[in-house]
Order: C-alpha cells, then structure tokens, then sequence
C-alpha cells in the first residue's frame, strides 16, 4: 500500500526558502512506494514583523500533525536574532522534545577541503539539544543602568546527559566504534563535571566503543590537524553548534551540511534543516549551496524509514558533486537551480535502473 508523508514545510528567511524548494525539487522527483503531502507555514520574520508573532498559539499542535517538519532557516536583518530564534527554532525543538541534533560533515566527491592535503573527513557530530547552554533561563536587571547585569545559566540534567550519551555510543558502534567526549571542565566545574560523570557512566556500558575526551579548545586543533582520528563527536548544545560550523567549513563550505532534530522515542515529529542560517549576503541571487538542505532530506527519508529512497537521493547528490556541479561556495560556478536540475536528472538515470 502506498503510503503518504505528511511533510511540514517551514521555509522562514532568507535563502531558506530557496535551499528548501531545492529539496522539495528533490524529494518530488523521488519514485517508490510512497507521496509525499506538503504543507507550508508562512512563519517567517518578514510576517513577525506585521502579526508580532512567528507561530500561531496552536503552532506546535499544527506541527504536531505531520511525519517530519523540514526547515530552513529563520533570521532577519530587522529582527534581533535571539527574537528570532526563540521566537521559531528553539520552542520547535524543546516542545517537540527533540533532544539530539545529529550532523554529519564529509568531504564530498570532487569537494576540495580548506584543509591542505587532506581528502578525508568522515564525521558525526551529536548534539544535545534541549538544555546546556540553551536553557533559556536567565535575566537582566538594573536594566539601562551602570549597575545592569545579565545572567545566563548553563543547565546539565542527569536525564540528557544520559540519553545524549547512548545516543553517542549508540551511533558510534553502528559507525567505527570510536567516541569522542568533547567537555570543558577544566574551567566549569559542576555541569560540565556532570557531564563527564554520566559518559564515563555510559561508557561502562559499551565496552566495544573506545571513548576519549578532549577539551572543547584542544578539540578545534585536532579538528583541523588530525581530522581523521575522530569519527564520532559528542558535544554540548552550544559547543556542538560551534565545532559543526567548523567542520561544515573543513569539509568545503558550511553550504553543505544537514542536521536532523531527532525526537528518537517519535512520540513527536522531527526536523530536519541545514546547519547554516538566512545568509543574508546570497538571499534572491539564486546562489546558495542547496546541498545542506538535500542533504537534510536523505537524512529524512531514512528517518522516515524510506532507506532505499534515501539512498538512492544520497547517490545522486553525490555523483552530481563528483562530477564538479558546484555552487561558488565551493569554488564552482553553478547556481543552485543548476545543481537541482543535475540531481533531479541522475535521479531519473538511477531510478530507470532500479
Ligand atoms: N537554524 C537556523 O535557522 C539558523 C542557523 C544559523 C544561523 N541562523 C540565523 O541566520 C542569520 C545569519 O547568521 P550567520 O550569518 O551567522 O550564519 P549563516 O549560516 O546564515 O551565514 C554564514 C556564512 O555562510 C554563508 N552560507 C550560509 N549558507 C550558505 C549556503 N547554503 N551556500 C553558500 N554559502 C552559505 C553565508 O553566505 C555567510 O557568509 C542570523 O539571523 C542567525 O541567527 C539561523
Ligand atoms: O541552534 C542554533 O544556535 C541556531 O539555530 C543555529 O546556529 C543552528 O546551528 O541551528
Ligand atoms: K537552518
Ligand atoms: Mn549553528
């Protein structure tokens, strides 16, 4: 029986909307046994700016309909970007409990790294994503005065520690069975200590999984001196946001890289979307790398457990890539229409043979 995805849309700012109908592009021109339905909510920061909200009061309810939500991105010039963030992304995230952030960064076929000499880079990045530094509590006072003072509290829970951490172990022993533990507590000394406590825990656990740590700053170094000793990477919701940049960057261009919000228990839908933000500098000139966000709907699709399609998605974004369709991020000169209509093509070879 065939079965139908109900797919949430969520374009939001900038090249959002233009990296995601890359994708949708993608995912339209995918044959099996399955359709996809494709809603889309206008929440972006442009209409933020006229209603004085991004959601609706039932948005999450609405959301909460679909088999996965696919993103963009939100972020605007007019709109300070913490409004935007916790006015969108962040509620998405927490409500929907999708507490794992899951990034993988390769070398693509015929993607040069800024890295000399180096032609691999083969990474998972696992993100908590629902606490740490992210907590959103927090406060000013005295506010407007010499006095003023902000404070911003980093919270570590036992309970997400936990679960990041199998996720982590889980993740690698499905990969090359190494783990890496990033931290920082050498200088924070209670959450960060906490965090520790519950991998080696863990660790106990997987016997079969070597695990290291590494300082998060020692951890930069090796990224960029030694990127293939690591494999598996776990990080904190604020250091995992940075080292993904980072490692979108060594393996060509932060253009490239998914993510996957994961609820794992799917009680909820999860999300998926480009690392990268609005970009403002590429919005309307039909540049953006759309890999990121195709990237992000293969990773859907094996989510959703349509694993042949998102392999099949996989191989032609890779082959496109082989064959030097890029865009100028990545030294090349297509645009991302061009590298969508190379994709949506070698599916239509690679389907014929299936
Ligand atoms: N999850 C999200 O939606 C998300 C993620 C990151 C940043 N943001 C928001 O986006 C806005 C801009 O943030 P920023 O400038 O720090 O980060 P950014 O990721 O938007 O851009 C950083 C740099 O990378 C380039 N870049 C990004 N995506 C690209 C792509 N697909 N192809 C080619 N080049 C690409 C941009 O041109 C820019 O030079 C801010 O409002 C920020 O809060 C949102
Ligand atoms: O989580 C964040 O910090 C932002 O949404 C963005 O930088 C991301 O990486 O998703
Ligand atoms: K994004
Ligand atoms: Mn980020």
């Amino acid at each position: 029986m065939t079965k139908t995805y109900q797919i949430a849309l969520l374009p939001g700012d900038g090249i959002g909307p233009e990296v995601l109908q890359a994708g949708v592009d993608c995912l339209k021109a995918l044959k099996g046994d399955f359709t996809f339905e494709f809603t889309t909510f206008d929440w972006s920061s442009t209409n933020y700016k006229q209603r004085g909200y991004y959601m609706p009061a039932d948005g999450i309810e609405q959301l909460r309909r679909h088999d996965a939500i696919y993103f963009g991105a939100v972020g605007h010039q007019e709109v300070p970007d913490h409004i935007s963030l916790w006015g969108l992304i962040l509620p998405i995230r927490k409500e929907l409990q999708q507490w794992v952030n899951v990034r993988p960064v390769q070398i693509l076929p015929g993607t040069q790294s800024p890295l000399r000499g180096v032609d691999k880079i083969d990474w998972v990045i696992i993100r908590e994503n629902s606490e740490g530094e992210y907590a959103g509590q927090g406060g000013r006072s005295h506010v407007g005065t010499a006095y003023e003072v902000g404070t911003e509290l980093a919270i570590f829970t036992r309970v997400a520690i936990e679960r990041v951490m199998r996720f982590a172990f889980d993740t690698a022993r499905a990969r090359d069975k190494r783990l890496c533990m990033v931290t920082k507590s050498n200088a924070q000394r209670y959450g960060m200590v906490l965090w520790d406590e519950v991998a080696n825990a863990v660790a106990k656990e997987y016997p079969d999984v070597k695990m290291e740590k590494m300082l998060v700053d020692a951890m930069t170094v090796r990224m960029v001196n030694n990127p293939d000793s690591l494999s598996t990477i776990v990080a904190t919701n604020l250091h995992a946001d940075i080292l993904s940049d980072l490692a979108a960057a060594l393996g060509g261009s932060i253009g490239i890289a998914p993510s996957s919000n994961l609820n794992p228990e799917r009680n909820f839908p999860s999300m998926f979307e480009p690392i990268h933000g609005s970009a403002f500098d590429l919005v309307g000139k039909g540049v953006a790398n759309p890999i990121g966000a195709i990237w992000s709907a293969v990773e859907m699709l094996n989510f959703l457990g349509e694993t042949t399609a998102g392999d099949v998605l996989m191989r032609a974004m890779v082959k496109v890539s082989a064959d030097g369709v890029r865009t100028r991020d990545l030294g090349g000169q297509a645009g991302t229409k061009d590298v969508v209509d190379a994709i949506v093509k070698e599916l239509g070879q690679l389907q014929s043979k299936l």
